[in-house]
């Protein structure tokens, strides 16, 4: 059995709009995985739910708000991340106020997950692809 290295918990979110697009966001310049395309979201605070994580990252990075009743549990994955373990729980939401801006990111984009692939994205996040598309 393989030791687990120290569990980081990592919240995300696929907002899906009326067209079957999720909304992605850039890693800024300056921040580990620069670059990259990532669902938005964040770690999970120490006592903290999962679910209050993501509403308040989501107000934090994009300034929406999602009823805790709209986070659909939908997805995991699990994946080493430097000298931890990434647990990265990923929520749909189809229904949220506000319209989401960059306010963290360097840039949002809405995609198809089938687009997804042609895009570099966390290396964690690639078994979420299918899982979306199948799911959305
Ligand atoms: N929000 C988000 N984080 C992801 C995704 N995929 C993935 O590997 N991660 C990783 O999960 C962690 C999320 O925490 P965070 O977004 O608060 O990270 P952070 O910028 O504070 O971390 P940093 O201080 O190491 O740069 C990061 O290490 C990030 O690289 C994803 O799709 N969305």
């Amino acid at each position: 059995m393989t030791k687990a290295a120290y569990l980081l918990p990592v919240v995300a979110a696929a907002l899906v709009d009326a067209d079957g697009r999720v909304l992605l966001q850039q890693r800024p310049e300056g921040r580990s995985l620069a670059g990259l395309w990532e669902f938005p979201g964040g770690k999970v605070e120490p006592g903290e739910t999962p679910e209050a994580a993501l509403i308040r990252e989501l107000e934090e990075e994009l300034a929406i708000t999602v009823p805790q009743a709209c986070l659909a549990p939908a997805a995991f994955a699990s994946a080493p991340l430097d000298d931890r373990h990434l647990l990265l729980l990923l929520y749909i939401t189809r229904k949220w106020t506000g319209v989401p801006r960059a306010l963290e990111a360097s840039a949002l984009r809405w995609v198809r997950p089938a687009d997804m692939h042609d895009l570099p994205m966390p290396p964690a996040d690639r078994p979420l692809i299918g899982l979306l598309d199948a799911l959305l």
